[in-house]
Formats: C-alpha cells, sequence, structure tokens
C-alpha cells in the first residue's frame, strides 16, 4: 500500500527542539539528530508491521490502526497510544507514560517523499524520509 517500502531519513527541521521540548540532554539530541533512522513499512489493510533501525537500535513494531499498543522511543520514554488514517494521512497520538502528557505525530507522503511531523507540548518537528 502507498506507505510500503524502506524510507530512511533524509533532513530535519526543529527536532533538535522538539527533543528538548521532550527533555532529552543535549548529548542524546546532537546524537539523535543524525540517527540515520529507517523505518520499513508494511500495511496489509488495517495492519501495519514496521521495522525500524538507526543507530541507536534495531526494533520491530506491529500494530492495527485504532488500537491502543504501547511502544518506547529511542531515549528510553514509553508512551502508550494509537495510529488513525484520515484520507491519505496516518495521525498517530501517544500519551507518555511518565508524566501523561502528549505527543501526537502524522505521516504523509510528499512528493514521493514520506513527511512525519511531530508536536509536543507547542513544539512542532518535521523529518522527512526517501524511499531505498
Ligand atoms: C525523543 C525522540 C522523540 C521521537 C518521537 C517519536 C514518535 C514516535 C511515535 C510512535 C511511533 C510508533 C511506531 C511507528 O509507527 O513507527
Amino acid at each position: 500500500m502507498a506507505f510500503d517500502g524502506t524510507w530512511k531519513v533524509d533532513r530535519n527541521d526543529n527536532y533538535d527542539k522538539f527533543m528538548e521540548q521532550m527533555g532529552v540532554n543535549v548529548v542524546k539530541r546532537k546524537l539523535a539528530e543524525h540517527d540515520n533512522l529507517k523505518i520499513t513499512i508494511e500495511q496489509n489493510g488495517d495492519k501495519f508491521q514496521i521495522k525500524e533501525s538507526s543507530t541507536f537500535r534495531t526494533k520491530d513494531i506491529n500494530f492495527t490502526l485504532g488500537v491502543v499498543f504501547d511502544y518506547s522511543l529511542a531515549d528510553g520514554t514509553e508512551v502508550s497510544g494509537s495510529w488513525e488514517m484520515e484520507g491519505d494521512m496516518l495521525k498517530g497520538k501517544f500519551t507518555r507514560k511518565d508524566n501523561n502528557k502528549v505527543l501526537t505525530t502524522t505521516r504523509t507522503l510528499v512528493g514521493g517523499e514520506l513527511v512525519q511531523m511531530y508536536n509536543y507540548e507547542g513544539v512542532d518537528a518535521k523529518r522527512v524520509f526517501k524511499k531505498q
């Protein structure tokens, strides 16, 4: 389906400020800016299989649209939430387990690139991925 494939991060916008708002320390932020994040997405109906790999880790994630699942961010922060499909956009809403604050994120395809937007406590960021 449309999001299927392997996507490698190409550029970031305001990601450092976003991570700072998330409470990530400066050392981890500097590493995370250049994490070479690669995500492989396979969608079957409302089920998604994601393979995530970066300089920090490799991780397999399976989720169903509209069904809450647990996920740990690369810095160890635990969240719980779900993805929904709205038109051509994947919309995610995840709640941090440590403070109950909400992180929202979207994935869309724009001009052949996968654009992931993030928001946490008023700070937006964007990561743009190119298909491998
Ligand atoms: C401190 C680093 C913040 C990175 C924010 C990542 C937000 C990820 C939202 C949940 C992703 C679930 C798994 C997935 O679909 O790839």
